[in-house]
């Protein structure tokens, strides 16, 4: 968000010695992103335990609050929000500031779709590079309109329409924020909305529209694809939210542990949706030891605890199908690509390049600067691994804005030769504010 230092903060991660211990990481982000927006729409006050207190779903509290929740955080750590009614979301009287989240800003475009208010949408650098034609087509035809930047990008101003027209929409692209900005313009759209998801992605909506009362249905078909009704003009009742931690941010941790010869480390209450947990498959596809241990439920999602063993990788070739299940994972993966036995080829991940930065790029880039053969293809990379051997090292690298980008390469100055430089770590604060604590804690940085 705007609340960035003015100043790039850079950092050198060196060699760990091992790691051990203990930790836990925040809150998931989509699921904090969605208990803040469902419960300002519920009537009543919602509590929410576990909240990700990162700068994306801070811009999500506060464009909420401008369109009238009333969200307070007390001192331990508990968000209450007072919401205002599906139907009935306020005008904002500025702009709204997303940052650098394309999850707010999306999703907050299926709100806005069938509310009749008028609102801008600003973002960082970034985000305004981000294309939000996958959301404005579908979101035009549910009657909204749209005046955007060149490109389909921010800034932009929408008008919502009330009543909207109920849709039934199969996805042209695997994103479950396309499917989550149809869901929620759906719930206050007379009439049914319906979507079809060839291929599946995170289903954290449509988890929780059911608990907070929605009438929304799942068919799953023999293919695999999934359709899901909504009942529109929905009331949602208040709920009490417990978020399990983020599965995404789990992965850096995951990956140091298993690289830094001789570390063992256990991360508690991850959770562990199907929907989400591609990256554990894949690692332990390479050899890792992944032990799952206190399986339980944790507000409608499964979690666990995992103790993670440092293990000898070797290189794979994952089916792109998985890519939804590990899509923000895919950057740490190629890192622990980079440390394994052998060639790793990646592909089907086209999705890659319209993230916080193109993360094919940017990560071949990034491998490149410390010494580690690779090539960029179209949809994916393939990297040639160094047998375990340190990564050379090196750097600054351009991080590009992009948090998962300054959390990779963290990982792998941990196993380098010569310490790996990030350009500027500030990004990290967009998920994952406590990443570097938490690495101290671990033992891995001083
Ligand atoms: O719905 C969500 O919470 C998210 C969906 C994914 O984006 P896409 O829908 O663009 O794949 C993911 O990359 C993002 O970090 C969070
Ligand atoms: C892609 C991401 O987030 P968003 O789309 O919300 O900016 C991410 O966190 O990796």
């Amino acid at each position: 968000m705007t609340s960035h230092n003015d100043q790039p903060s850079p950092m050198t991660f060196t060699a760990a010695p091992v790691l051990s211990g203990a930790v836990a990481v925040p809150g998931d982000k989509s699921i904090s992103h969605r208990s803040l927006m469902l419960s300002a729409l519920a009537v009543g006050e919602s509590r929410v335990e576990g909240l990700l207190e990162g700068e994306d779903v801070l811009a999500t509290a506060a464009a909420m609050r401008a369109m009238g929740a009333d969200i307070q955080r007390d001192d331990d750590g508990i968000w209450h929000i007072h919401g205002v009614g599906v139907g009935s979301l306020l005008q904002p009287l500025q702009a709204l500031d997303m940052g650098n989240s394309g999850t707010s800003t999306r999703l907050l475009m299926g709100l806005v779709a069938s509310h009749g208010i008028t609102a801008t949408f600003v973002g960082d650098a970034s985000l305004s590079k981000r294309p939000m034609a996958r959301v404005t087509e579908p979101l035009s035809r549910v009657g909204a309109s749209f005046t955007t930047s060149p490109g389909d990008r921010l800034p932009l101003t929408m008008t919502g329409a009330c009543p909207a027209v109920p849709l039934d929409y199969t996805l042209p692209v695997a994103s479950a924020q396309v499917k989550s900005a149809i869901l929620l313009a759906g719930l206050n759209t007379p009439g049914i909305t319906r979507v079809v998801e060839p291929i599946p992605t995170r289903d954290h909506s449509e988890r929780m529209l059911k608990g907070f009362g929605a009438d929304l249905d799942v068919e799953v078909q023999a293919d695999g694809t999934r359709i899901i009704t909504l009942k529109g003009e929905a009331e949602l009742k208040p709920q009490n939210i417990v978020v399990p931690g983020d599965p995404s941010s789990a992965a850096f941790p995951m990956v140091a542990a298993l690289l830094v010869p001789g570390s063992q480390v256990t991360i508690s209450n991850v959770g562990l949706n199907a929907t989400r947990a591609g990256l554990i498959d894949l690692l332990r596809e390479m050899g890792g030891s992944i032990e799952i241990i206190n399986a339980r439920e944790v507000g409608g999602e499964p979690v666990g605890d995992l103790v993670v063993t440092a293990s000898a990788l070797n290189g794979v070739e994952p089916d792109p199908a998985r890519a939804p299940s590990m899509i923000d994972e895919y950057p740490v993966a190629f890192i622990a690509a980079a440390f394994a036995h052998g060639r790793s080829i990646f592909r089907g991940l086209d999705e890659l390049r319209v993230k916080e930065s193109d993360r094919i790029a940017t990560m071949a880039t990034g491998l490149r600067a410390i010494g580690v053969t690779v090539e960029e293809l179209e949809d994916g990379i393939i990297i040639e691994g160094s047998g375990g051997q340190p990564l050379p090292g090196g750097g600054p690298i351009a991080t590009k804005l992009d948090h998962r980008i300054a959390m990779s390469f963290a990982v792998a100055g941990l196993v380098s030769r010569d310490g790996v430089t990030i350009d500027d770590m500030r990004p990290v604060a967009t998920s994952f504010p406590t990443f570097t604590t938490l690495l101290q804690t671990l033992g891995a940085i001083a």
